[in-house]
C-alpha cells in the first residue's frame, strides 16, 4: 500500500508555496519531513489526504489518483493524525478513538460490540487503556496524542499522516511516542510525520525528505540526506555533527560551541 504525490504545485492567493514536490509513503516505512516555517510541509500532506487540491500534479493511493477513490475507502487506507488539540467537548478517550470508526460503520449506524472490542484492543496495545473513561480535555500532550493514533488505527489505515506529532511533548513522552512510531511501522504501518528537529530522524527513521523553495530538495536515508550543509539550507544556520566514541552519528550542534563538561 502507498500514496504518492507529484509534481505539485500550489499557491495561496496567487503566493506559490509548493512548486514540483513530489513525495512517497509506503506501508513499513517512517519517513521525517523536514522544512523550514512557513516552507509548506502541512499544505503537501493536506494534498496528499485530499484536503485541498493542487494547482498542478497528481496524488495517487495504491497507484489510483485521489478522485477515483470514494471518500470512506480512502479513510481505511490514509489516517491523519493532526496536531494534538482541544477537543470542544469533553470526550472520553474511548469515545475519541470510536470516531475512528466511522468510516466502517457510517454516520447513521452507532458502533457495535466489533468496533468497541477492536477499539479496546488499540487503546491496549497503545498503552493507553486506563485512561479509556477519562475526558480527553483532561489527559496530557502524550496521551492526546496518543489518543488521536487510537483514533487513525481505529480507522483501519495502514498509512498514517503526522503533522509535528512530538511537537508541545516533553521529553520522555518524545521518546515514548517514537518508541510507538517504531512499533507500528514494524508491524506494517507506514508513518509520515513532519518534525522540526533534525536530530529526531537520525534515529529510527528509515527516510528523511527536505522540502526547500516548495520542492523535496533530497529525499533518502537520514545519513545520507542530514549533513551540516542541508541544515544549513534548511534553516541557515551552521551545525556540526557529533558522533560516538565508535563512529556512530548522535546529534547536530551549533557550530563553534564548546562542549559541557
Ligand atoms: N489558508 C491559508 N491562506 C493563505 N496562506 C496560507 C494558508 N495556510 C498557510 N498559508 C501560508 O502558506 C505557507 C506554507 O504554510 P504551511 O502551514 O504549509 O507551512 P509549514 O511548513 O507547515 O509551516 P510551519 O512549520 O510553520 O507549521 C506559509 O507562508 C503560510 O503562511
Amino acid at each position: 500500500m502507498s500514496i504518492a504525490a507529484r509534481d505539485i504545485h500550489f499557491a495561496y492567493h496567487g503566493r506559490p508555496v509548493l512548486a514540483g514536490a513530489s513525495l512517497a509513503l509506503a506501508a513499513g516505512e517512517r519517513v521525517c519531513l523536514l522544512g523550514a516555517n512557513g516552507a509548506g510541509k502541512s499544505t503537501l500532506l493536506r494534498i496528499l489526504l485530499g484536503l485541498q487540491r493542487p494547482d498542478r500534479g497528481s496524488v495517487t493511493v495504491d497507484g489510483t489518483a485521489l478522485a477515483g477513490w470514494h471518500r470512506r475507502q480512502l479513510a481505511r487506507r490514509v489516517a491523519y493524525v493532526p496536531q494534538v488539540h482541544v477537543a470542544p467537548f469533553p470526550y472520553t478517550v474511548r469515545q475519541v478513538a470510536l470516531m475512528g470508526r466511522l468510516p466502517a460503520t457510517g454516520l447513521l449506524k452507532a458502533p457495535g460490540a466489533a468496533d468497541r472490542a477492536c477499539v479496546g484492543d488499540i487503546l491496549e496495545h497503545l498503552g493507553i487503556a486506563h485512561l479509556a473513561e477519562r475526558a480527553y480535555t483532561e489527559i496530557s500532550g502524550g496521551e492526546r496524542q496518543l489518543t488521536l493514533i487510537a483514533r487513525a488505527l481505529a480507522q483501519e489505515a495502514l498509512l498514517l499522516v503526522m503533522d509535528e506529532p512530538l511537537a508541545g511533548l516533553d521529553y520522555g513522552n518524545q521518546v515514548r511516542l517514537l518508541e510507538r512510531l517504531e512499533g507500528l511501522t514494524g508491524e506494517g504501518y507506514g508513518v509520515l510525520m513532519t518534525t522540526h528537529d533534525p536530530n529526531q530522524p537520525l534515529t529510527g527513521s528509515q527516510r528523511v525528505a527536505l522540502l526547500i523553495d516548495g520542492r523535496i530538495a533530497a529525499d533518502g536515508h537520514p545519513h545520507e540526506v542530514l549533513t551540516p550543509e542541508a541544515i544549513h539550507r534548511l534553516y541557515g544556520v551552521r551545525v556540526e555533527l557529533l558522533h560516538t566514541a565508535d563512529g556512530r552519528r548522535l546529534a547536530f550542534r551549533p557550530a563553534g560551541r564548546r562542549a559541557a563538561c
